[in-house]
């Protein structure tokens, strides 16, 4: 089995890529392993499809974040020669909460991969994209497709980008009147803040909306908050972001194998965090459609 590390130098904190290509060295000395460094966006895909072209046995290890992962997961789907392993050192690394019996230091410790446990995983698919985690639509898909046009601005880093997108998005309209057919069951339009198809767990910075999640249950958990006032938004965000929302009648939870979300013009997607305009968008689920590699602890 060959190890090929795919790192992208600008996730996270500065210069962990170079301390990272160290660590490698360290613990795959007597290894096959490669290590790669991103030079752009998309390139991690690239890369990781070029490589398992070969048809030689590999596991990648995406080591960034949310957005990394997701590139890496993009080349090596569909190549039953590859697997995928999480070197989560980039800003939010929200995948990797779902397992919960892990701490961020398991992935980490390098070592750790020397003796390995496969995962299967389900994925979700959209317009030929790939997503292993989380997609939705509306108030939070917004919030990312701006989070880039603000830190366009100078002086603006990720943060404030963010903090400012969160602000923008609060102040504009929230809602949107889309209507939903769910396994061929349709839901008649109505206003909604946001609709989450889901694979896993956690999004947006450690937000939990879909807490009961399995990765390989062969199903999309498919979460919609209807429009609420704003007031009511902002007193509902910590039970949000601590998975205790869905017993109110204005959420509902499903479980379904596709989800398309129906209107009369064009939306934002949001699929681990990359953002497109979709009309219509069609959601569906890949069943264990890759192998994830956990380390042995
Ligand atoms: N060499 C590069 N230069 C600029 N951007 C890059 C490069 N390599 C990858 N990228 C882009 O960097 C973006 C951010 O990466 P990533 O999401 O992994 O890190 P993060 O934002 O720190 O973490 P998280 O998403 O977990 O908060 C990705 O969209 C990726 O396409």
């Amino acid at each position: 089995m060959k190890h090929v590390f795919i790192i992208n130098p600008t996730a996270g904190k500065s210069n962990q890529s170079k301390e990272l290509s160290e660590q490698i060295k360290i613990a795959f000395d007597g290894y096959d392993y490669i290590i790669e460094l991103t030079k752009e966006e998309y390139h991690a895909t690239e890369l990781v499809k070029q490589y398992a072209n070969t048809g030689e046995d590999i596991c990648f290890y995406a080591c960034g974040g949310d957005g990394t992962l997701n590139e890496v997961v993009n080349g090596v789907y569909g190549y039953p020669n590859a697997k995928l392993a999480i070197v989560p050192i980039g800003t939010g690394n929200d995948f990797i909460k779902y397992f919960s019996d892990y701490t961020i230091d398991d992935f980490l410790k390098l070592k750790n991969y020397h003796e390995t446990i496969d995962v299967p995983s389900d994925l979700l698919t959209c317009n030929g994209r790939i997503c292993l985690n989380i997609a939705s639509v509306g108030f939070d898909a917004n919030v990312v497709q701006k989070v880039e046009r603000f830190k366009r601005l100078p002086f603006v880093n990720g943060k404030v980008a963010y903090l400012l997108s969160v602000f923008n998005c609060f102040l504009s309209s929230m809602k949107f009147h889309h209507s939903l057919v769910i396994d061929g069951e349709t839901i008649p339009a109505k206003d909604y803040i946001f609709i989450v198809a889901a694979n896993a767990t956690y999004y947006g910075g450690g937000f939990n909306p879909t807490p009961s999640a399995t990765i390989d249950d062969g199903l999309i958990d498919v979460l919609t908050i209807n429009a609420l006032s704003r007031l009511r938004v902002v007193s509902l965000i910590s039970k949000y972001k601590a998975g205790k929302h869905l017993d109110y009648d204005f959420v509902t939870h499903k479980q379904c194998k596709k989800i398309q979300i129906l209107g009369d013009k064009e939306i934002i997607l949001n699929m681990d965090g990359e953002v497109t305009p979709e009309m219509n968008p069609e959601i569906t689920l890949l069943s264990k459609a890759i192998t994830l590699v956990l380390p042995k602890k």
